[in-house]
């Protein structure tokens, strides 16, 4: 399989539309970009909504804290006032305990829930984030790298969670006490107040020009973390490919680049955020120069009194609290609207919206995944074992050890079109039966489309035209979780998870009794290798079963399909070459499973399907030849080639071309 990872555009907020689960609902065409940027201010608006009575709560909190500090030094002049004059001072000392006291108190609630508030808004973002990736649809999951997509729960999530509460409480608690500050100072004097207004909205204006590079510098550097993390995905998943080719400079300096274009953005952020505290600064000295200047003009001039300068002069200083408080949270506030534009970017890229969802995922819509979550088409739990039946998966009771209870229906491909994106078409027109409770093979040359046409049918994509039918139902009707839970898939790479063998048998049939356990592994020949094993079942496999052979692995994939009780069973054969024992074991696994569902198999040694009822010969995304392997021999000469290649025929006893479809 090929793919190509794209970066996502830069802005996008608005979700896009979600595809239904029925027929001819899902695109077809290239894999759906984003939607058109919206606001990342409302995005983020968005995230504080929920917690608005909180951070209100808090704003209110943090002012009486601000209250408490102003009253504190009145009260201690009038302990030390009573204390020199000999007067009872016990009520101003209480007053001024209690005003410590509650002071401490209220500062520390406030920063309490303003924390806590900020954890629960970042827990948010990461839910909704991770329930989409994991329902992302396949061609958008081909076109980005991972490494990218979990920087964006892990890193941007974070600089969303204090724009969103602390940024916006500051802001507000910010403006509230400027607008009230320049009230009063226009009640002193509205010439004076205009002097001011005019060098604040000067340095306001220069702000206005920093503000938005904060949020550049932020999102270039968000940018550059996804990109680490998407170098660092690329050189550990393919560990040992990186270690055998002595690639390890290369793939370091890769990261070294991201490192260093986040280091470079970091640095234009932290430099636009000096600026801006100092701006602040400059705009209170500069204001109170002007007022100075023009002030003592107007007093001298005798149209001012003194006093009146001196208490607008205080009031210019007593802005610089709130201005910082202002400045500080429009700082935070562009990091989060740096990021936020890339969460939005994940929450608008389409889901598999018909797919089961986790049972506490079902319970957590109507809150955590407000705006665009899940819409709950299938049910909780019906992943697991012990839900199965209840599921509609039919076979989901049927005994293991009774292969006549199963269901194994016919699987019909109908003149099946597909391309992907870009790409020339994968598939021209494929039609054949796979006759329920037999074996069907797929083989022709590498790129014929033998994996394209087991990943539509679980509906990974989408034909363009044509139809595949399970048991006479084309399963474009059907949701994907329904349709998933009829099919196993065993892929050829990595089949197997990291974990115990007793994970992996468990991992879609979490209830399995010991039973059901022993019978699928003497089925796929495993109970030998277990009994070898000194841990037994709770053996560990390793990252993506690497202590296992490839044979093994594949083994145990199977007898994990089989615990599921699929009807149809899609096994993409390694193509490793397994010793003679291993290919054996195989071969009985394939034959335990195909007696009780439905198998289509990729081969890639025709050894393994030389019995199998059908073989379907492939060649350039079309159907060349179908039959059993003795007609197929002396009928096909792809066949017969490939045959030949693997030294299942005397390679001179070649079929006449005219037999050739
Ligand atoms: N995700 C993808 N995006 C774009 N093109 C793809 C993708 N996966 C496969 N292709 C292309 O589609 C064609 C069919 O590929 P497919 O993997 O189905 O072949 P295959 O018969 O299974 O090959 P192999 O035996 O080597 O696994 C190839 O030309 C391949 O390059």
């Amino acid at each position: 399989m090929t793919t190509a990872h794209a970066p996502l555009p830069d802005e996008v907020s608005a979700p896009a539309p979600q595809e239904g689960p029925g027929p001819g609902t899902a695109p077809t065409g290239p894999p759906s970009e984003p939607a058109a940027p919206g606001s990342p201010l409302r995005a983020l608006l968005r995230q504080a909504r929920p917690h608005r009575l909180v951070l209100t709560a808090t704003l209110f909190l943090g002012l009486g804290a601000s209250i408490s500090g102003l009253i504190q030094p009145l009260v201690a002049q009038e302990v030390l006032d009573g204390l020199s004059e000999d007067r009872n001072v016990t009520t101003a000392l209480v007053l001024l305990g209690v005003l410590v006291v509650a002071g401490a108190a209220l500062t520390g609630l406030q920063s309490w829930w303003q924390r806590r508030t900020s954890e629960k808004v970042v827990r948010t973002i990461r839910r909704d984030l991770v329930f989409r990736l994991i329902r992302l649809r396949v061609p958008e999951l081909d076109r980005r790298p991972p490494g990218d997509l979990v920087a964006r729960v892990t890193s941007d999530s974070a600089q969303v969670q204090n724009a969103a509460t602390e940024g916006l409480v500051m802001v507000t608690n910010g403006a509230l006490t400027l607008t009230g500050a320049v009230i009063l100072m226009g009640v002193v004097h509205l010439g004076l107040l205009a002097v001011t207004l005019t060098v604040l909205l000067g340095v306001g204006a220069v702000l206005g020009l920093i503000l938005p590079r904060i949020r550049q510098a932020v999102a270039r550097a968000q940018a550059s973390v996804g990109a680490i993390g998407a170098a660092l995905d690329r050189s550990l998943g393919a560990g040992r490919t990186v270690k055998a080719n002595g690639a390890e400079a290369r793939e370091t300096a890769r990261a070294e680049e991201a490192i260093g274009e986040a280091y470079e953005a970091g640095l234009a952020g932290a430099k636009y955020a000096a600026l801006v505290t100092v701006l602040s600064g400059v705009a209170i000295q500069a204001a109170f120069l002007a007022v100075l200047g023009v002030g003592g003009a107007l007093v001298a001039s005798g149209s001012l009194a003194a006093s009146e300068l001196i208490a607008f002069l205080l009031y210019i200083f007593y802005l610089a609290s709130p201005l910082a408080s202002l400045l500080g949270g429009l700082g935070m506030l562009q990091q989060g609207l740096g990021a936020i534009g890339r969460i939005e970017q994940v929450r608008s890229l389409p889901v598999e919206e018909d797919v089961d969802l986790p049972a506490a995922q079902v319970g957590a819509q109507g809150g955590s995944y407000a705006g665009g979550g899940p819409t709950g088409a299938a049910g909780a739990g019906s992943t697991g074992y012990a839900a199965a039946g209840s599921a509609g998966r039919p076979g989901a009771a049927a005994p293991l050890a009774q292969p006549d209870a199963w269901s194994a229906p016919p699987v019909e491909f109908r003149d099946v079109r597909f391309a992907y994106p870009g790409r020339a078409p994968a598939l021209r027109g494929i039609s054949f039966t796979v006759p329920g409770g037999t074996r069907t093979a797929l083989v022709g040359l590498s790129g014929a489309g033998k994996t394209t046409m087991f990943a539509l049918l679980q509906r990974f994509y989408e034909p363009e035209s044509g139809q595949i039918r399970i048991d006479g139902q084309d399963i474009a009707g059907l949701t994907r979780a329904e349709l998933r839970r009829r099919i196993a898939y065993v892929e050829q790479e990595s089949p197997v998870m990291a974990g115990t063998i007793a994970d992996n048998l468990r991992y879609a049939a979490t209830g399995a009794t010991d039973e059901d356990i022993a019978e699928v592994l003497r089925l796929t020949r495993l109970d030998t290798l277990l009994a070898r094993l000194p841990e037994g079942l709770d053996t560990e496999v390793g990252n993506r079963g690497v202590t296992l052979s490839g044979g093994e692995r594949q083994r145990l994939a199977i007898a994990r399909a089989l615990l599921r009780r699929p009807q149809v069973l899609l096994l993409d054969e390694a193509t490793a070459q397994l010793d003679a024992s291993n290919e054996q074991a195989l071969r009985e696994a394939v034959d335990q499973a195909a007696r009780r569902c439905t198998v289509l198999l990729i081969a890639h040694r025709l050894s393994t399907v030389t019995d199998a009822e059908q073989i379907v010969v492939l060649e350039g995304g079309s159907v060349r030849a179908a039959g059993t392997h003795e007609n197929l021999v002396g009928a096909d000469l792809l066949y017969r080639e490939l045959a030949a290649s693997q030294m299942l025929v005397p390679a001179e006893e070649r079929p006449p071309e005219e037999a050739v479809r």
